[in-house]
């Protein structure tokens, strides 16, 4: 049994549903230690020969048997092992891989193989030393001669010790002197006891070899064997296996280091639209919380104020009773309940002088220590004023009022509706910052008042106090969503704290949009990812096809695609989050300076986010272009120019 045998091969190309045949008919026995070259006119079909003895092409008719065993049915992965095991191939422009060093160059073949990554470089280099290259390892191919980068595909043609060599006019492109090294490194090979397979034009080339087989027009027309094959000693194979994911990550991170500068563009370009996704998300984050913290400053953030839900202003319906407040302290996370009372347009009278207070209200404990800038909580019979209105007295010392009775009217509605002017002298017991209103009695002094006058007392707000920051806001939900006996809300919130989560939403929102817009620019740079992979890929169709010869399989080729677009993304967010520091600190010191608060909070969670976002757009940008890369035809692809 021969070690390679063609059996009756035909092959035809169709073009526009013509079929053209190459191969009529080709059947030829082959041995190891054989050195065959096939000679033959131009266009007479070596090279679609070669492909097919080389595992490239499978659209044939015929078969090729490898001890005995087809390989007409053999699957791609098959094929794809074939090749890197058992055929090493040698073309007549070398298809070196530009971006990887010479040693590279022959470890890409290595790497497909079980030996350990010491003994891969120690054969990568035995390899270089036997073809006179060990010096020069470090080069990349364009830093070669031609004959030297011929040399450089023969080392990896032999790196993973495969049977079969196939050159296709390896001497095509070299002088007499660079022909006459090749030719005396394939006696080599032959002498080893591999099969050595030249197609050439070179009659003496041809006459170098142990045989020479002649084709025209599909055909053999003449089989010479000029001498005896060279003698074969059993050798243990080389174990293989595929690409690994180390290397191929590898040679990834080699290609963007060999296109420094561009790549460099790329994740520069790709990481403004990530900084600036970041950047709103931070500023959002920022801005709302300067907001709240003013608010805050102002208000307990942990009192809500409640109020019925009517738009009448008949005091009977907008009463807040002792009902309401057991009702509302049955609330889950509610720890008191306070009434109190609000109106507006009070006549104070002090010194002569007469001025409308906008806004009385009853202290209660939602109101900060603070805010009371001079004196303390009015017991009853006293009041608290607020600076601004107090300035109406004693423009220049409204502190001066503390401690004097000012004369308070408020009016009152009797039961028949008719206005009733309750009057009284309150002693002014401290100055306010105003935020609770311009006059503010305790409950008890309003009681009094409506007492006074025999009037009904109706508290027409009630203050909750919720145990802690964290349950405002669905202490405030659940409030919101009681009902009262005709299925409507019963209650709604008032005072600063009710606007709090409004103007949050807003500002949320707000931002929202803003790092939408960021996102436009992301969406750019993906669509800059997918524009420079679809590049590569063409510009790369050369390096595919080597590495489809070289048995690299498909799935190999795309994931080779998306760990360059991970890298990208991965490179970009790192930059992008390198931006934001900057930006945030630079922003931050600013803040703090004139307001006293950091404005930009970009948490540990945008970071990731960004990465995240980065790392999955790049690999969704890639999805197309390296599906692409996978599909292309080997042949096809090594015919690229
Ligand atoms: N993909 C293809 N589609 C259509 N025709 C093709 C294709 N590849 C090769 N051919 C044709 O098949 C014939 C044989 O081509 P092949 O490259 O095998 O010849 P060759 O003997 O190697 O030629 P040369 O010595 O010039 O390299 C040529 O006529 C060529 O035009």
């Amino acid at each position: 049994m021969s070690f390679l045998e063609l059996q009756d091969i035909h092959k035809s190309y169709k073009m526009n549903k013509t079929e053209f045949p190459v191969l009529k008919g080709i059947s030829l026995k082959f041995d190891r230690g054989e050195f065959v070259s096939i000679l033959g006119e131009s266009g007479g079909g070596k090279t679609t020969l070669m492909n097919i003895i080389g595992g490239l092409d499978a659209q044939y008719e015929g078969d090729v048997l490898l001890n005995g065993k087809s390989l007409h049915n053999a699957s791609t992965k098959q094929l794809d092992s074939y090749r890197r095991q058992t055929i090493g191939f040698i073309f007549q422009n070398f298809n070196l891989i530009s971006h990887l060093s010479i040693l590279d160059n022959v470890m890409v073949s290595l790497q497909m193989t079980k030996l350990s990554r010491k003994e891969q470089r120690d054969r990568a280099t035995a390899l270089l030393d036997q073809v006179g290259l060990k010096e020069h390892r470090h080069k990349h191919p364009n830093q070669l001669s031609g004959g030297q980068k011929q040399r450089v595909a023969i080392a990896r043609a032999l790196a993973s010790d495969p049977d079969i060599i196939i050159a296709d006019e390896p001497t095509g492109a070299l002088d007499s002197q660079n022909t006459q090294e090749i030719l005396t490194l394939m006696d080599q090979i032959a002498a080893s006891g591999k099969l050595v397979i030249c197609v050439t034009h070179s009659q003496e080339v041809a006459d170098h070899g142990t045989r020479i087989v002649h084709m025209a027009d599909g055909v053999i027309d003449q089989d010479k064997h000029l001498k005896d094959p060279f003698p074969v000693t059993d050798h243990a194979e080389m174990a293989a296996k595929h690409l690994g994911f180390g290397a191929m990550v590898k040679m990834a991170l080699k290609h963007m280091r060999y296109n420094f500068s561009r790549n460099l563009l790329i994740i520069f370009g790709a990481s403004i639209g990530i900084f600036s996704v970041i950047l709103m998300l931070g500023l959002g984050k920022g801005v709302k919380g300067y907001i709240n913290h003013e608010i805050y400053s102002q208000i307990k953030p942990t009192a809500v104020q409640v109020a019925q839900k009517t738009s009448s202003e008949d005091a009977k319906k907008l009463a807040v009773t002792d009902s309401d407040v057991s009702r509302l302290k049955q609330l889950k996370h509610v720890k008191k309940v306070q009434l109190g009372f609000y109106t507006q347009g009070a006549q104070v009278q002090y010194a002569g002088t007469s001025s409308t207070a906008q806004i009385v209200q009853t202290v209660t404990d939602q109101m900060l220590a603070k805010s009371i800038k001079k004196g303390h909580q009015p017991a009853t019979g006293q009041v608290l004023i607020a600076k601004g209105f107090a300035q109406k007295f004693n423009k220049k010392h409204p502190y001066k009022l503390i401690g004097k009775k000012v004369k308070v009217s408020i009016t009152a509605m009797d039961k028949n509706h008719l206005p009733v002017v309750m009057t009284k002298n309150l002693t002014v017991s401290g100055v306010t910052d105003g935020s609770g209103g311009q006059l503010q009695p305790n409950l008890q002094t309003v009681k009094n008042l409506y007492h006074g006058k025999k009037l009904t007392f109706r508290a027409n707000f009630a203050t909750v106090m919720i145990d802690s920051l964290s349950n405002v806001t669905s202490v405030q939900d659940k409030i919101k969503g009681l009902k009262n006996a005709q299925g409507k809300a019963r209650y709604q919130l008032t005072g600063a704290g009710a606007i709090v989560s409004t103007l949050n939403t807003y500002i949320q929102l707000a931002f929202y949009v803003l790092a939408g817009i960021a996102g436009i620019s992301l969406l750019v740079s993906a669509i800059m990812i997918i524009v420079v992979l679809y590049i590569s890929v063409s510009e790369r169709t050369k390096e595919i096809g080597i590495l489809r010869a070289l048995g690299v399989r498909k799935r190999d080729v795309k994931n080779l695609f998306l760990s360059e677009a991970f890298f990208l993304g991965l490179f970009s967010s790192i930059l992008a989050l390198a931006f934001t520091e900057l930006v945030a600190l630079f922003a931050n010191n600013l803040a703090t300076k004139y307001i006293g608060y950091t404005i930009v909070e970009v948490t540990g969670n945008y970071l990731i986010f960004g990465i995240v976002v980065a790392v999955v757009i790049s690999l969704l940008a890639a999805l197309a272009p390296s599906s692409r890369a996978a599909k292309l035809d080997p042949i096809e692809a090594l015919a690229y120019e």
